[in-house]
């Protein structure tokens, strides 16, 4: 089981960059795509899916190019894209009996794997009710049951926690780290707290273009002995921000505690604190885009 994208770009009308000389190897595990909004992630993903084709480069699932074979990679594809609507009206059992009749999943298994999915996907409760009752986090798991249908390879899940509330967040979150598997999960979204406990690698983009493929850890310590701390009076904030990268900054009786990300001390009462991934992103796309880190 083995993803390549190979120096794949993709042009928009009016040189608009989607992609630009993107590659990058996946096998097993769940991958989060990380990235600001307009980054690139629905148009990677969409390639993909087969739905838009690339304008330069290639991508071969275990070896067959998915330009030239597109079953290849659509019989084995799983997808939930960013805009999923369900139909308001029909309920869990008929929307994902509909699902299964488009994707020509075979039918005598149907029901039962209807039934195994929406235990999977904490539903069955729910399975007679019209899908249009359903709060924003059902809405995505129902969504996740449909992506499942045909038991998928390649899992790509678009920006799934938009929307969401806390609770549902990471109730959403575990389901797919439960689901990984011998299975390669693409997730994408700019929420780093969204991949942090989940993701096996990072892949991170900016611009069409990848930043940096490597496991959590690796991006932890791409900012080890380089977060700090301390606590300034409120009004010399913007100065701060102006002066270096703030990751972060909470209220205290005395002023306000920031969080910087600076390869040096930036001052000396600034105490060294250890980082998260938050901080490592910040600093990523902060130095793409020629920012102070
Ligand atoms: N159909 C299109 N026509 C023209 N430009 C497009 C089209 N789709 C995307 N783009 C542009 O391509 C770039 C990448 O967009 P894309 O939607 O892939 O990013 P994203 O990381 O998914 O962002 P978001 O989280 O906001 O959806 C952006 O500059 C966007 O404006």
């Amino acid at each position: 089981m083995k993803l390549v994208i190979d120096h794949v770009s993709k042009s928009y009308k009016g040189n608009v960059w989607g992609l630009k000389d993107f590659s990058l190897e996946l096998g097993p595990g769940i991958l989060g795509l990380l990235g600001p909004n307009g980054a690139g992630k629905s148009t990677l993903m969409r390639i993909l899916a087969t739905i838009t084709r690339a304008t330069e480069g290639t991508i071969t699932w275990d070896g067959v190019d998915i330009a030239k074979s597109p079953d290849s990679i659509r019989s084995v594809l799983g997808y939930l894209p960013q805009d999923f609507g369900v139909y308001p009206n029909l309920n869990a059992v008929e929307f994902l009996e509909y699902m299964a009749a488009i994707k020509g999943v075979d039918g005598k298994a149907v029901k039962r794997r209807i039934d195994e999915l929406l235990e999977v996907v904490n539903l069955a409760d729910a399975r007679s009710r019209p899908l249009g009752g359903y709060s924003g986090g059902m809405k995505q798991r129902i969504g996740i049951a449909q992506a499942l249908l045909n038991d998928p390879g390649l899992l790509i899940v678009d920006e799934p926690t938009v929307g969401l509330d806390p609770e549902e967040r990471v109730r959403f979150r575990n389901l797919l780290s439960d689901l990984s598997g011998d299975r390669i999960v693409i997730l994408s979204t700019h929420i780093v707290s969204d991949v942090e406990a989940i993701a096996s690698d990072i892949a991170l983009i900016n611009k069409g273009e990848l930043l940096m493929h490597a496991t959590p850890e690796d991006l932890l310590r791409s900012v080890e002995d380089k977060v700090w701390e301390w606590v300034v009076p409120g009004t010399a904030l913007p100065d701060v921000k102006r002066q270096f990268l703030v990751s972060g900054t909470i209220r205290k009786s005395d002023g306000v505690q920031v969080r910087v990300v600076s390869d040096a001390q930036p001052v000396p009462k600034a105490g060294a604190v250890s980082p998260t991934l938050e901080d490592a992103y910040l600093r990523l796309i902060s130095s793409h885009r020629g920012g102070s880190a």
